[in-house]
Order: C-alpha cells, then structure tokens, then sequence
C-alpha cells in the first residue's frame, strides 16, 4: 500500500522544481584540495568538525575497528527494508544499532532495536564473549566522542562570548552577557535541554558497506559527486540541536585505484575515497562540500547543522564501516515507555468478581480512545516492526524476546478488550447520542489499525524480502485465521468496521 502524504508530495514538488532549475549544469561543490575550501567550510559549515584519526588514542582506533570487524564476520550486520515516499526499498549500507537497554531508533519508517550495551552494572548476556566486548568497545567510543563533542561545543561557546564580549566594548550600552543566540546555543529554554544533553549519546547506529557487492548505487544528482552509499538526508528521530558524531573506519589503502594515481584529473572529489557530502538545504547558491575521510577519522555535525544542511554518504571502492553517535528523540521509544502504557490501557480491564469473567471498567469515550491507541501504538510501533526484522537481533542477544513477549500478551488482552467494547456497543439500550459519541472515538482508530494491517502485511510480502537472508526476513506476527477459536476477533476487520460505520450513521440520523 503506497503512503506518499502530503508532506512528501511536497517535498517532492520542491526537489523536482530544484533538479529543473538546475537541469543538467552541475552545481559546484568544493573538497579541501580548492582553496576557497577553508573559507567556505569557515562561512556556510561551521557546526562540521572533523578530527582527523590521527588526534584520536590509538587505544580507540584498534579497539573500535576489532569490534566492528567482530561484528562484520558474525553476520551482524543487515540491510533494513525500509519506506521512502510508501515505497518499499533495501538500503544499500547494512546496519546494526547498539546502545541504552530497551532504547530503539526510528528512521524511514522502520523502528531498530537497539542491541543493548552494559550499564549500570546490568550485564547483558551475548550469544558470544567476542560480540559482547564488541558492544563494550562501541560504548567506549561513545563516552570517548561524547567529551570531545562536549570540548568542541564549549569552546565555540566561550570563543562565541569572547567575540560577543570583545563587541560588547565597543558598544558599551550591550551588557556583557552572551546574545541570545549563543544561550540559545547552549541552553534550549523551551526543552530545558543541555549541551550535556545534546551530547548523551544513547544509540549508535552502526553502518557497514562493501561497494564491490553492490550492483548499483545511485549518482549524487546535483553536483555529481558520483555515487553514493547513502542519499541526501536530514537524520531523523533526534533530540532538537543535538550532536551527531561519527566514527569512519574505511578499510583503505592497499589497492592502487585512485584517480590522482592513475594521473587523471583532479577535477571534484576521488572517487576511490570515501566522503561525506554536505549541503545547506534547498539552496543553490552556496557550493556543497566534499570530505574525504580516511580510516579513523571523525566527524562532528554540531547544534542544528543537521536542521539547516542535509549530509549524504559518497562511496569510495574499499568497505567501509561507519559509527553514528546519536541522542534519540526517544520519549515514546522505550520499552520503560511502552510498558507504561500497556499498563495504563490494562487499568480498564477487571475481573467480574461474581462471574469471574473479564468486563471493562469504563465506557467514558476518552478512556475508550486512550486504550484503542494504546491497543494500535504496541502493535505497529512495537510488535510488527520487531517482527519484520525477523530474528535478526538474535545473533546477538536474546534480550528482546522476553519484551516481545511480555508486550504481546498486553495486546492479546487488548484485543479482548476491543471486542468487549463491541459487544457493549452493540446493546440496544444505548441513547444514540452516547453511541454516536463513543462511535466516533472507537471508529477512526480500528479503521487505522485495519489500514496499517494491511500494510504491514504487504510489507512483509514484498519481493524485496527474498533478497534478505532466511533470519532476517520478516514475519508478519502477530498473525492468525480469521476463525481461529483462540482469539476474541478476527484478523482482517473489514466487517467489523462496515458494521460500525452503519452504527454510526444510525445513531447519528436518530440524534440529529
Ligand atoms: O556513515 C556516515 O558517515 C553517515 C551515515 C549517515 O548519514 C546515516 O546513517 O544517517
Ligand atoms: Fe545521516
């Protein structure tokens, strides 16, 4: 089923308005062999840093690279089949997530959950010793790229209220405080967020690609900077102006490939190199850029740089590995969280102390409402998005499955309590402008779940699927038999809902 909402339709008018703009005349980008580079980077991508491999302990470097390489050879590493405008598409780079136990991440419409580091002296059993200190070096390099992130946001921070204070002399009415804009650096009022928040890293999104296995990647389309492994983005699901830092292990060097070796021109970035590409979104006046990162290297895209620019990866031709130091935006992307609401819609269910059977305690429509979405929220943002991944976090750890578990017997209680709510519903007593009232809350989220059953399952039966291997191919669970005795409703909705939708236009005729 496509979903191509408005917000993309738009965005994709807007793209196509730019590509005509610019037809074919490349638009011009710069790397650090121009010499405008400096200025440029200085004027237009000030919130990038990159520290070269060579500032970082060494410690780090053979530590982090072991784990990934670890990880690379036990498998851990898959292709998401992710949704870009309802479409269905496999990235090209694999991924895993690591970080904070029970923490997810969601971008393109896929929610990943993360394999969980040691913390606070909870220890996480591995389904081997070597993925397990893999895992431990990640979250090293975590702490690690959270203090330099911390180092190079309060220097441009004091170096902003030097320069602030310097002006404030000169114009002496100005008090010499910081201007707004560097507190609104430093200290997002209306959040309450730090910069210390803004660099807690709590999810690494690990990503891996070997171009001599990929048939086909796209060309960068504006600037030709060739092709690459990942297109044009803002990253998603983060917490407002906060850090990401990357970690670059691209396995270079031996392979005599690149164009300045063969002595063919110069002329834009080298392709045998891998980069990252940058952009100030929806402009084309100022040139991109392209940098080239070498094995070690890291990379800092500070505050709101990822708001105002878009970043893209360009492959080089060796493999390559990345880190993706990340703050989730994850107030509704926890297992605490959605533990919490599962018991909040579990608040409406009782046992008839007399019959001993189950009956709901309240028919109040905004109870009604709160417990339907809960019932739609465990089931597509939690159940269906784990399975579709398969069994793919088991290579790793076991830890998800008991939450998994826990989470589908609160739904299977949901469902009961949707078909209590029918059963209700459907007594005649009702004055029909309670049923109307109560109709209308019930009716648009049981359409929706029936809309996203559908899609999940189409999801699950893309022909993209048989390009993933057998553990991490999708299963479309929870499912069952329409029939089946076991469960209070049936799989597909549709009746349920026509029935309702003549329910509701009853009750509303009468009322009116
Ligand atoms: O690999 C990188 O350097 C960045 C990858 C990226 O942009 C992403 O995964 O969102
Ligand atoms: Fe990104």
């Amino acid at each position: 089923m496509k979903r191509f909402n408005k917000y993309d339709r738009a965005k994709e008018i807007k793209k196509q308005k730019l590509l005509k703009e610019i037809q074919d005349r490349k638009l011009p980008y710069l790397t650090p062999k121009d010499v405008q580079f400096e200025e440029l980077s200085k004027a237009k991508y000030s919130k990038l840093n990159l520290k070269p491999a060579k500032c970082v302990p060494q410690e780090v470097h053979q530590k982090v690279q072991q784990g990934l390489t670890t990880l690379r050879d036990c498998k851990c590493f898959a292709q998401d089949l992710v949704q870009i405008k309802g479409k269905d598409v496999l990235t090209p780079v694999s991924r895993i997530l690591i970080g904070d136990p029970g923490c997810t991440y969601r971008y393109l419409d896929t929610r990943l959950f993360a394999v969980p580091w040691s913390s606070d002296g909870v220890e996480v059993k591995y389904s081997r010793d070597e993925i397990g200190k893999a895992c431990q070096a990640v979250k090293d390099l975590n702490e690690y790229l959270h203090g330099e992130a911390m180092k190079l946001l309060l220097d441009r921070f004091s170096s902003q209220v030097k320069e602030e204070g310097s002006m404030g002399k000169a114009t002496p009415s100005k008090p010499e405080e910081p201007s707004a804009s560097v507190v609104d650096e430093t200290h997002d009022k209306n959040r309450g967020t730090t910069l210390q928040d803004r660099t807690s890293f709590n999810v690494v999104l690990l990503n891996y690609m070997d171009p001599s296995n990929m048939v086909y990647l796209k060309e960068e389309p504006y600037f030709g900077m060739g092709k690459m492994a990942v297109s044009w983005h803002h990253d998603e699901n983060l917490m407002a102006r906060s850090t990401v830092a990357v970690y670059n292990y691209s396995c270079d060097d031996l392979r005599p490939t690149t164009a300045e070796g063969s002595g063919k021109s110069v002329e834009g970035r080298d392709p045998a190199c891998w980069h990252i590409g940058l952009k100030i979104a929806w402009d084309i006046e100022t040139p991109g850029l392209a940098l080239p990162l070498h094995p070690g290297d890291c990379y800092f895209m500070l505050d709101d740089l990822n708001m105002t620019h878009q970043h893209c990866v360009l492959s080089g031709l060796q493999p390559r590995f990345s880190c993706t130091h990340r703050v989730a935006e994850c107030s509704s992307g926890t297992l605490g969280y959605i533990l919490g609401r599962c018991e909040v819609a579990m608040k409406n269910m009782q046992k008839d102390p007399e019959s001993g059977s189950s009956c709901l305690v309240s028919l109040e429509p905004a109870v009604v409402k709160r417990t339907e979405e809960i019932h739609n929220e465990v089931e597509f943002e939690w159940l269906r998005q784990f399975w579709f991944q398969g069994k793919r976090s088991a290579k790793q750890t076991d830890w998800w499955f008991q939450p998994m578990a826990t989470l589908e017997n609160y739904w299977r209680v949901m469902e009961q309590m949707t078909k209590l709510l029918l059963h209700e519903i459907n007594k005649e007593e009702w004055p029909s402008e309670k049923q109307r009232e109560i109709l209308s809350c019930l009716l648009p989220l049981v359409e929706e779940r029936q809309v996203l059953r559908m899609s999940w399952m189409a999801r699950c039966q893309s022909r993209l699927v048989n390009n993933l291997p057998i553990d991490d191919q999708p299963e479309c669970r929870p499912h069952w038999q329409d029939e089946d005795p076991d469960m209070p409703l049936p799989y597909d909705l549709q009746e349920t809902i026509s029935c309702l939708r003549n329910r509701f236009m009853s009750a509303s005729k009468q009322w009116n």
